[in-house]
């Protein structure tokens, strides 16, 4: 492809270099070949620019940068944000995309809706996946890539490649650092949901107002004009995105007990399950939800929202509902102990997705819960004793533990969450840590072993010295469950 037509199609003008064969796109310049764009960004950790010269070296045709930028030998694109400009100009590379595309944001609950999503559309006969934390999740396999978010090359080539498969309809996962890295986007984005925000990543974001306004850009850019914002509206945080997503002019479908649009009239628990009661265009229909807990049945709704902002059919949405599969790592039975206890895992990670955890098992409970449950090492510091407040408080036993440490000093990170939680029991290592609670558990109790949910690794270490550990939440629970 020549760079003037891409160039063109992104709405951006060349100074020169529009005959210039395009053969891929880079963000990283280890990853340049001959024909590639390279986007120069400066980032958190280095300053992509510095590595100008060694893209043009290895046979970069174009650098994305900023006009500051020192680009010789190659032409300058220059761009204020040049994080956006390379979407757009990568973007009418990577092509095909699959036709019905949209998106969810979210301090939680964005795995489970995309992954929701993704269901109620393979049940309605589209060849659909999911991108985000899970992975790429096609009708055929689960392909991990590291990231919630991934970045913006790999992210448009993905989407390429599940058009080129005969996918159809892809719904992903939006991360605040990917939106505000511009790490997806480019390709139209038909529906756009907000779950809720509550407490993280402040390390990165600075303060909630700030981070609020990262995942925005989700309605106030990345979505089509034409679009439509599904709405989690039971949420603290919902009046300013209805308004976010108003100031844009977006169709809106407000969803929970105060969505106007997708109302949840009623939530009756059940035993494996719970019962929903929902008003959509004056009809109520009545489901049987396979998964317990409240915040599971938000996202199943947010999900059903994006099904039908997008032309789904709502009869054959509410049908799926009732045969939808849990989702790995949330909320999942993993075994029952010895004595009866059943042990549940999540990936509750934040001070909300605990409280949320907690009491979706709640009602579940004729004993005690015990929560085993740590934070994660280089990530907001400020939550940990949230963390441990919520436990303290809403649990009946609780364990901390590690998680991943990451670069920090694990002891450090468990005194940071005891600080919010002086009665918990401390027991650093998580295998050590789950046999205690399952040794503890009698009949009536549930234990709950919350925050790594899905992962497989426990990672160790910063930078070159990063090691991930096999660990995987429900293996050792059903190891100590059976010893
Ligand atoms: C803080 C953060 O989000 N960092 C991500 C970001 O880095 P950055 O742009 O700041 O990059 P940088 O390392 O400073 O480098 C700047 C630029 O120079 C380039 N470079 C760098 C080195 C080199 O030799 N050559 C080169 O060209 C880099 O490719 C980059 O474009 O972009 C990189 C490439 O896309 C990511 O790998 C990296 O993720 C790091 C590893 C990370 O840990 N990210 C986490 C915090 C994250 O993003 N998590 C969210 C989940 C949050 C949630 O869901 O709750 C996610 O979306 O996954
Ligand atoms: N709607 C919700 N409200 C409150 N808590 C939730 C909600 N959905 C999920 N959670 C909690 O957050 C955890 C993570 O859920 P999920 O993986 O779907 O979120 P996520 O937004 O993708 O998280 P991440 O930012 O790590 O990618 C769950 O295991 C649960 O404890
Ligand atoms: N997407 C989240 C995942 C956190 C998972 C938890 N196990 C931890 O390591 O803190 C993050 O990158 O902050
Ligand atoms: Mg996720």
């Amino acid at each position: 492809m020549k760079l003037g037509a891409l160039a063109a199609q992104a709405g951006i003008t060349l100074a020169a270099g529009a005959e210039a064969k395009v053969t891929g796109f880079a963000i990283d310049h280890r990853k340049v070949a001959p024909g590639t764009v390279f986007g120069a960004f400066p980032g958190s950790a280095v300053n992509g620019e510095d590595f100008i010269p060694a893209a043009i070296a290895a046979g970069a045709v174009a650098i994305v940068a900023r006009p500051e930028a020192q680009v010789a030998g190659a032409v300058h694109i220059a761009a204020q944000q040049p994080r956006q400009a390379f979407a757009r100009l990568a973007a009418g590379f990577f092509t095909p995309v699959p036709e019905t595309v949209v998106a969810v944001t979210g301090t939680n609950g964005k795995t489970s809706t995309v992954e929701m999503t993704r269901q109620l559309w393979r049940m309605a006969g589209h060849r659909a996946a999911s991108i985000g934390t899970l992975g790429v999740t096609t009708p055929d396999e689960s392909v991990s890539t590291g990231l919630t978010t991934p970045d913006i090359v790999t992210f448009l080539a993905n989407m390429a490649g599940l058009a080129r498969e005969g996918v159809t309809h892809v719904a992903y996962e939006a991360s605040s650092h990917g939106l505000s890295q511009y790490r997806n986007e480019g390709l139209r984005v038909r529906a756009a949901a907000f779950t809720n925000l509550s407490r993280d990543h402040l390390d990165y974001h600075g303060t909630m107002e700030a981070y609020f306004a990262a995942k925005m850009r989700l309605f106030a850019e990345v979505v089509d004009g034409d679009g439509t914002a599904v709405i989690w509206a039971d949420d603290a945080w919902s009046q300013p995105a209805l308004a976010a997503a108003r100031a844009r002019g977006l169709r809106v479908l407000a969803v929970g007990e105060q969505g106007e649009d997708l109302r949840l009239l009623s939530r009756v628990p059940g035993h494996l399950g719970q019962t929903l009661q929902i008003v959509w265009q004056g009809t109520t229909h009545k489901v049987e939800l396979p998964l317990i807990g409240a915040y599971q049945a938000a996202n199943v709704l947010v999900a059903a929202g994006l099904v039908l902002a997008t032309g789904g059919d709502a009869a054959r949405t509410f049908d799926g509902l009732a045969r939808l599969q849990p989702v790995r790592g949330r909320l999942e039975r993993a075994a029952i102990t010895a004595t009866g206890a059943p042990i549940y895992v999540d990936y509750a990670h934040t001070p909300d997705g605990l409280e949320a955890a907690i009491a979706a098992l709640r009602p579940h409970v004729r004993g005690r819960l015990i929560v085993v449950f740590g934070a994660g090492g280089d990530r907001d510091t400020g939550k940990r004793p949230e963390m441990g407040r919520v436990v303290a408080a809403q649990a009946d036993v609780a364990i901390v533990t590690d998680d991943n440490p990451r670069g920090e000093d694990p002891a450090a990170i468990r005194a940071q969450v005891l600080a919010g939680a002086p009665g918990a029991r401390e027991i650093g290592g998580r295998r050590e840590a789950i046999a205690a609670a399952v040794a503890a558990a009698g009949r009536d109790d549930i234990v709950l072993i919350a925050g790594k949910g899905h992962e497989q690794g426990q990672i160790v270490g910063r930078g070159e010295a990063m090691r991930v550990l096999p660990f995987d939440d429900v293996t050792v629970a059903r190891e100590c469950a059976q010893p």
